[in-house]
């Protein structure tokens, strides 16, 4: 496949921003920033058989999935997802018709947003390998960040817990399992768009996405904020159908699965009542499971279960 080919066959043929001012075809693009707005830049990665199989994921599922990770580090900065760029390392066996399905699946979440595909690069590659960078604008003041986070806060999260680590365990069990609720919820994962608006009149939240498990989520908040933080286990949200799992195995893919792409934060407790009606609003579910004790520079998160106290250690995905 000749890359010139490739880049004609990609080039959107209009863009839905018109803070585009240059888009593909030249040697970089150009955008006008949205005035008195930041911008947010985030940068994600996806390797066949690290974040995805062949045996179970077809080339616009896996479009659509990447895309997802970045648009999900986006909301987390409290940002509104504008553009983005993608470069992808490709097999030579593939032909043009693999690559439109990859860039299909993209574009269908693309859509969501509102997002324009500003430019990427392309290179030969022994597996498939994309990298997306993706901008976001903010208000100054409507930053979510990690370091946001005080004592006496509630602790939130968004959705349900351990719902793609799940539907990865099914695919994995048998790759051929037809689509159900929790195979779609790893296969493409839609970020919570919806809390960027519920929470705009909020002044402060803490705020981080769930793609490595909420013990390493809650860990990096502590950390950066220096505070200590405390959930209760029987707080956390489960999808009813996960309760009859095995109970180990529930508490691995609840605590440390991730990949769910939800949120997971906090907030002042007056700040939260109205948080929590603005949710319920915009029907995006929101649960408080717990609350951040104190400040500490020696910051820890503990887990209570059955009134029995454990500190709860980073147990997500690593890269080794
Ligand atoms: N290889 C790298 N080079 C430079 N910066 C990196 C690299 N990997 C991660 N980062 C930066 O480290 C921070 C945390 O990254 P990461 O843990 O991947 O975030 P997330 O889990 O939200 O995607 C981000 O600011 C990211 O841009
Ligand atoms: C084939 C396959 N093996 C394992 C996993 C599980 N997995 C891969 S990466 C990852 C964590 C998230 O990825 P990372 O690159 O750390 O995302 P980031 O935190 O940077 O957003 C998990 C749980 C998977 N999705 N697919
Ligand atoms: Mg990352
Ligand atoms: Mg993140
Ligand atoms: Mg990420």
């Amino acid at each position: 496949m000749k890359e010139t080919d490739l880049i004609k066959q990609i080039t959107p043929s209009f863009y839905r921003r018109s803070s585009v001012v240059t888009g593909i075809g030249d040697d970089g693009a150009v955008i006008k920033p949205p005035s008195g707005h930041e911008l947010v830049v985030v940068a994600d990665a996806m390797i066949e058989d690290v974040h995805f199989s062949f045996n179970y994921m077809d080339l616009s599922d896996i479009g659509h999935r990447v895309l997802a990770a970045n648009v999900s580090d986006l909301i987390a900065m409290g940002s509104e997802p504008l553009y983005y760029l993608i470069t992808i390392g490709v097999p030579s066996d593939y032909n043009h018709n693999d690559i439109q399905s990859l860039y299909d699946g993209m574009n269908e979440l693309a859509k969501v947003y509102n997002m324009d595909l500003i430019g990427g690069d392309t290179t030969s590659s022994s597996k498939l390998m994309i990298s997306i960078t993706a901008f976001g604008s903010v208000l100054p003041n409507k930053k979510r960040l990690r370091f946001q986070a005080e004592s006496g806060d509630v602790v939130f999260v968004t959705g349900n817990l351990g719902e793609s680590g799940y539907g990865l365990h099914l695919l994995n069990d048998d790759p051929k399992s037809k689509d159900n609720y929790f195979i779609n919820r790893h296969k493409r994962p839609v970020p919570r768009q919806a809390f960027l608006q519920a929470s705009q009149s909020l002044n402060r939240i803490c705020l981080n996405d769930i793609s490595d498990g909420i013990s390493t989520e809650l860990n990096e908040i502590a950390e950066a904020s220096l505070v200590n933080i405390e959930i209760n286990y029987e707080s956390l949200p489960v999808h009813q159908d996960m309760t009859k799992l095995n109970s180990t195995f529930l508490k691995q893919l609840v605590l440390s699965a991730g990949e769910d792409f939800e949120l997971v934060g906090t907030c002042s407790v007056q700040e939260w009542k109205q948080l929590e009606q603005l949710s319920q609003k915009l029907n995006v579910p929101i649960k408080s499971i717990g609350s951040v004790t104190s400040s500490s520079s020696n910051p820890k998160v503990n887990l209570i279960e059955s009134d029995q106290t454990t500190i709860l250690e980073r147990k997500g995905y690593e890269h080794s």
